[in-house]
């Protein structure tokens, strides 16, 4: 091919490509909506999640759970290949550019008002889109282990919590785990070293855990897993193999650190009832991993 001719295949050299810390690429490749005001601040709404309703109620795909914003207050959707937000009779309107609507398509930069919450509308590959994407990606990751945060964890467990109040069968798990015995690691080998095993032990969880699972970082050495679609038995699986991983892993630190064997303790809980929301279900979790680790520590309750 003649030098400066382009095929089809070939991508722009110019494409700006952003990897988060783990080498993924971060980079939207098509248009989206990004919640920049409110609730779900940094969170956006993709074209496979299309068409969408946006609103407050548990029916609807995108929930913002705020007062201001109705049950099912707007909806997004494409028709060939256009951008569109339409009203669904909201109660406080649902606002382009400050002008209420009732239907209309969507151009680059245009602002959606969904009560206290605003959403911007950016075309594929628009700078401020990229840029957006890389700042999202900082505020739901842990930044010492690279997994995800804990409040990526609760918006997950929210969402989890949404669809099952539309279809009650499908179960779900969370578990909790917690490195036994930290502190003693820390004062022997040093809060370094102690870095060191959290980053080790945070691969060794990846690799265990299922692509569906959300695997997190909720705390100083305090895991947790959240299973959906696993009921107790499955999970309490996942969760003994992940246990007995760690029990015979060989954490690489420096040679002399006398860390030992590294153990955790894990407690697990289904969804069910008498439960109403997320914090029911990690209380729940709780409980169980204090008492495993009162009954003796690298055991799994639940
Ligand atoms: N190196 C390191 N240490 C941390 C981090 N976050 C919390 N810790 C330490 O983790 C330790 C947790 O100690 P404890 O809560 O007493 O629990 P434990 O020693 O693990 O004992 P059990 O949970 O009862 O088995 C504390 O010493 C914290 O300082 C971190 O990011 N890095």
């Amino acid at each position: 091919m003649a030098q400066g001719s382009r095929s089809d295949e070939q991508t722009d050299p110019c494409t700006l490509l952003i990897v988060n810390d783990q080498g993924d690429a971060v980079e939207p490749r098509s248009a989206c909506l990004v919640v920049i005001r409110g609730e779900r601040l940094g969170e956006r709404i993709e074209p496979d999640a299309l068409p969408a309703v946006i609103g407050r109620g548990s029916d609807a795909d995108f929930r913002i759970p705020s007062p201001s914003v109705s049950r099912r207050h707007c909806r997004v959707l494409q028709d060939r290949g256009t951008w569109w937000v339409e009203d669904l009779r909201s109660t406080n309107l649902t606002l382009v550019n400050e002008h209420p609507i009732d239907r209309r398509p969507l151009n680059d930069g245009d602002r959606i008002r969904v009560g206290d919450s605003e959403l911007k509308f950016l075309a594929a590959g628009s700078t401020e889109a990229i840029y957006l994407a890389k700042l999202h990606e900082h505020v739901i990751r842990d930044e010492l282990t690279g997994l995800h945060n804990r409040r990526h964890l609760m918006a997950g467990l929210d969402d989890e919590l949404a669809r099952r109040r539309q279809r009650m069968d499908s179960p779900l798990s969370l578990a909790i785990l917690d490195v036994d015995h930290f502190k003693a690691i820390n004062d022997r080998a040093g809060h370094l070293v102690g870095d060191e095993v959290l980053r080790q032990l945070a691969r060794l969880l990846e690799g265990a855990v299922r692509e569906t699972d959300l695997l997190a970082r909720i705390g100083g050495e305090e895991f947790a897993v959240l299973m959906p679609d696993s009921g107790l038995a499955p999970a309490r699986s996942i969760c003994e193999r992940l246990r007995s991983a760690v029990e015979r892993a060989e954490f690489a630190v420096a040679a002399g650190s006398g860390i030992g064997t590294v153990t955790v303790s894990i407690g697990l809980a289904e969804w069910g009832a008498g439960m109403n929301e997320a914090s029911d279900l990690l209380r729940a979790a709780d409980a169980e991993l204090y008492r495993a680790k009162r009954e003796g520590r690298n055991r799994v309750y639940g």
